[in-house]
C-alpha cells in the first residue's frame, strides 16, 4: 500500500473513510494499492486522482513502512507528495471529509492505526526545524 502525505503551505491533507465499518470515520493518506505493472509514484498519483480529482508529483519517502493490522502481510509506505502548479483543489471524491492539517493538531485526529505510528514523520514533514535529529 502505498500513501500520499500531501503537503502545502504547511499543512497535511487527512481524509476521513467513509467504508468499511470497521474504518469508517477513521482518517488516513490518500492512497491504495499498488496495481500490477505500476510504480509506487505511479501509484500515488493515479490515487491521488481517483481520490482526490487532483494531479500530484510523488517525491521522496517518509518514515519507514508500517505493517497493516491484520494478516494480509501488507505494509504502508508513505511518499511526500505535491500538487503540481495549477492542478485542481483537492475534493472528497471517495471519502467523507478532507482536512489540512498542521503539526500541532497531528495528534488531535483518530487516524488509522498504521498510520498513527507515522505522526512522527509526519510532524517532522511540516516543521522541518524542530526534528530531534537536526542540531540546530
Ligand atoms: N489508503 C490508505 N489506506 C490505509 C491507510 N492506513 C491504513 O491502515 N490503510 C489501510 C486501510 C485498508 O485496509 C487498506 C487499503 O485501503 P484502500 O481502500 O485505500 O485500498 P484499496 O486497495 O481498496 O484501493 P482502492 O482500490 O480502493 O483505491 O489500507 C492510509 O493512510 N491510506
Amino acid at each position: 500500500m502505498v500513501g500520499a502525505a500531501l503537503v502545502e503551505d504547511g499543512m497535511l491533507l487527512a481524509q476521513q473513510r467513509r467504508y468499511p465499518a470497521v474504518h469508517a470515520g477513521g482518517w488516513e493518506l490518500p492512497g491504495g494499492r499498488v496495481e500490477p505493472g505500476e510504480s509506487e509514484s505511479e501509484a500515488v498519483v493515479r490515487e491521488c486522482r481517483e481520490e482526490l480529482g487532483t494531479e500530484v508529483r510523488a517525491l521522496e519517502r517518509v518514515g519507514t513502512d508500517v505493517p497493516l493490522p491484520g494478516d494480509s502481510g501488507m505494509s504502508l509506505r508513505v511518499r511526500l507528495a505535491c500538487r503540481v502548479a495549477g492542478a485542481r483543489l483537492p475534493v472528497p471524491l471517495e471519502h467523507r471529509a478532507l482536512r489540512w492539517v498542521g503539526s500541532s493538531e497531528l495528534a488531535e485526529l483518530p487516524w488509522l492505526e498504521a498510520d498513527r505510528l507515522l505522526l512522527d514523520s509526519l510532524r517532522a514533514l511540516l516543521d522541518p526545524g524542530s526534528g530531534k535529529q537536526d542540531p540546530k
